[in-house]
């Protein structure tokens, strides 16, 4: 488990966040959440629709704040402006401009995360064949499809190698073959040593992960390796350890 290995160099922890609490008007969203992602950790959030998953993932990249608690990221308590270039995000809602090409979107990123020259263009080709979007690199993102949009998304996100990828559901919208192969790609990168939180909905892309936090109504439920979820809970799915760790229903 790549966990070890990094905890012996004793790296800070890739993702702390203390007792962190977010509300929108008087509705709580986030009640006091603590958890750590070790260097290494390939870590899934699993919650229904609505529990909390993406206003938690915003406040740990840095695109909202917190009313409470404290978010630190590869030892840097965010959020900080210069910790876009360590990390990559791929938000569930597409970041792009429609009117630019594909290869102009990721120019404009590559610019951000100060990759230039050759690298910039290696990088660029070696991120699109992840997603399979070489053939398409030259059309405008307009022209491009709900899960064409995603695929750019996703290859913006690994654009600059970064150590930390938070996903916000990445293969929504993405077909089961293409799926599969950045699934592949997720495994390589973290065997390469990046940190990988993701959030799902998908019980058996759960099921891959290192270990999974369940979130429900803000609060977190369980936090363990899927196998340990489900020895605990007595069940033989993530699915049911959901269901029976108090989360609700569908994931
Ligand atoms: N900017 C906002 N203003 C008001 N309410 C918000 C805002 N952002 C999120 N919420 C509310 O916070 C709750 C949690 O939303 P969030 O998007 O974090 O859930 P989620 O677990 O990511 O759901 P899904 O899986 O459907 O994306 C929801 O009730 C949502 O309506």
């Amino acid at each position: 488990m790549p966990i070890t290995a990094v905890n012996e160099l004793s790296l800070p922890p890739a993702v702390e966040l203390r007792d962190i609490t977010r509300a929108f008007g008087r509705k709580p969203v986030l009640d006091g959440i603590t958890m750590q992602v070790e260097r290494g950790e390939l870590f899934g959030l699993l919650g229904p629709s609505g529990s909390g998953k993406t206003t938690l993932v915003k406040l740990i990249t840095g695109i909202d704040k917190a009313d409470g608690g404290s978010v630190r990221l590869l030892g840097e308590t965010m959020p900080k402006l210069k910790m876009l270039q360590r990390i990559g995000y791929m938000a569930q809602s597409d970041a792009l401009y429609n009117e630019l090409t594909a290869k102009e979107n990721l120019q404009f990123f590559a610019s951000l995360y100060e990759l230039s020259g050759s690298r910039r263009n290696e990088r660029i080709q070696a991120a699109m064949a992840v997603v399979d979007l070489l053939d398409h690199l030259n059309k405008p993102v307009a022209a491009y499809s709900g899960g064409m949009k995603r695929r750019l998304s996703l290859a913006i996100a690994l654009l600059h190698e970064p150590e930390l990828l938070v996903l916000d559901e990445p293969t929504v919208g993405i077909d089961p073959v293409l799926r599969q192969s950045i699934w592949r790609e997720l495994l390589a990168l973290r065997e390469k040593g990046t940190t990988i939180l993701l959030t799902t909905h998908v019980m058996d892309e759960a099921e891959k992960c290192d270990r999974i936090a369940l979130i429900r109504e803000g609060k977190l439920t369980a936090i363990d390796s899927p196998e340990a979820l489900k020895a605990k809970s007595g069940t033989a799915s993530i699915e049911e350890a959901f269901i029976a760790l108090g989360g609700g229903g569908r994931g």
